[in-house]
């Protein structure tokens, strides 16, 4: 059977018209150039669980009018586009297109890396360094090459030091470099306590900052439903509510990616709904503020040297990476944030850039 994923790949001539459908009109002008709007495009690269949950959730948000996809197992490929484009009668009409080559990606608004190796079960994300990092050198010149207004948004694993190494390779501003950090790590965090005090885990404001994975912090001096501090209220209801209790919550919210690999074997739902928030306020210029992975050096006592990506609440808008919320944290969560800033910065050392 003819392999064909259009009409004119099976040899009907549209001329790329709708074919006798509909008569052009000669006396109604086009749109005026200055009423037409400027077309959004994304790509996504790696095309694998994470790459296609995030394709698929910004699809049905309409954020983009050209979806581009990329990966390196070309039928993988050309099968998740044609899975996508059979949906075309129930979603916004876009554009989806594939490639191998990078090329497919040039003029995009906004890249999505996604590509390379995950966990197996009880494996960390640091783990997976030099095996993503030896893939970003082969991913990142090209990607910023074809598009280079884009901004950048590094999801695969472990996502700062990537960020840090997307920054390098890139040569892009900072502020157009952002690791999906711990959106991720904060809506498991705003979960955990939402089902705990049983309310919609949307009126739980609640950060996890610094790394996305082992050495995260939870921030639990501006926890809040409804402006009412949280840790009071938890503290009040629980008579021994101590530091060993919090750290237990914490570790619960490290623990659920490792959950849900050990069970399933991969994480994807809900980093696809992760990254499709950080795209919207990014590509609508929302400047809604999301803890995600930029460069902290300076922030909380980070010193300066230390050019080092993680996780901080940060206002997020079509320019990227717009300002970064000054926290009033306590000293506790200093120090963790200023150790998970060492522990991702020992890591950043030891790469070649
Ligand atoms: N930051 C976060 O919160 C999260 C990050 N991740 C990370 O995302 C990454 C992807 O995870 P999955 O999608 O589950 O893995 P996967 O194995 O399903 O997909 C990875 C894809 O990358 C493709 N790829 C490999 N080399 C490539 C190249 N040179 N060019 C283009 N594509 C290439 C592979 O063919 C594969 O389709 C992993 O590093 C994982 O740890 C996963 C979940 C959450
Ligand atoms: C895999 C991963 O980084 C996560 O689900 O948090």
């Amino acid at each position: 059977m003819k392999k064909a994923s259009s009409l004119s790949e099976l040899g009907f001539d549209t001329d790329g018209a709708s074919p006798g459908f509909f008569r052009p009109v000669a006396d109604v002008p086009g749109t005026p150039t200055s009423h037409r709007r400027r077309l959004t495009k994304v790509s996504v690269i790696g095309a694998g669980n994470v790459g296609m949950a995030i394709a698929q959730t910004i699809l049905t948000r309409d954020m983009a009018d050209e979806i581009a996809l990329v990966d390196a197992l070309p039928d993988k490929l050309r099968g998740e586009m044609l899975d996508l484009q059979h949906a075309a009668a129930f979603l916004p009409r876009v554009r989806l297109v594939s490639d191998t080559d990078m090329a497919v990606t040039r003029g995009s608004d906004l890249a999505i890396v996604t590509a390379g190796a995950r966990q197996i079960p009880g494996e960390t994300r640091l783990n997976l360094l030099q095996r993503n990092v030896a893939l970003f050198r082969k991913i990142v010149p090209p990607l910023a090459e074809h598009s280079p207004e884009a901004l950048l948004l590094i999801v695969s694993n472990p996502v700062d030091v990537l960020t840090y190494v997307a920054w390098k390779l890139s040569g892009f501003p900072a502020s157009r470099v952002i690791g999906s950090g711990t959106n991720l790590d904060s809506s498991r965090f705003r979960f955990l306590l939402a089902e705990h005090l049983q309310v919609n885990a949307q009126d739980v404001q609640a950060y996890m900052v610094g790394e996305h994975g082992d050495s995260s912090v939870a921030i639990w001096s501006s926890m809040s439903v409804a402006g009412m501090p949280v840790l009071k209220s938890l503290r009040e209801s629980h008579q021994s509510f101590d530091e060993e209790a919090l750290e237990g919550i914490r570790r619960a919210v490290v623990g659920c990616a490792y959950e849900v690999i050990s069970l399933k074997g991969y994480t994807s739902w809900a980093i696809g709904y992760s990254v499709a928030s950080l795209a919207a306020s990014l590509l609508r210029d929302q400047h809604r503020i999301h803890p995600v992975s930029i460069l902290a050096s300076g922030f909380h006592g980070i010193p300066d040297d230390q050019q080092v990506f993680l996780s901080l609440p940060a206002r997020l808008g079509r320019a990227g990476v717009l300002g970064v919320a000054e926290m009033e944290l306590t000293e506790e969560e200093v120090s963790r944030l200023r150790r998970s800033a060492k522990t991702l910065w020992d890591k950043c050392q030891l790469l070649d850039l």
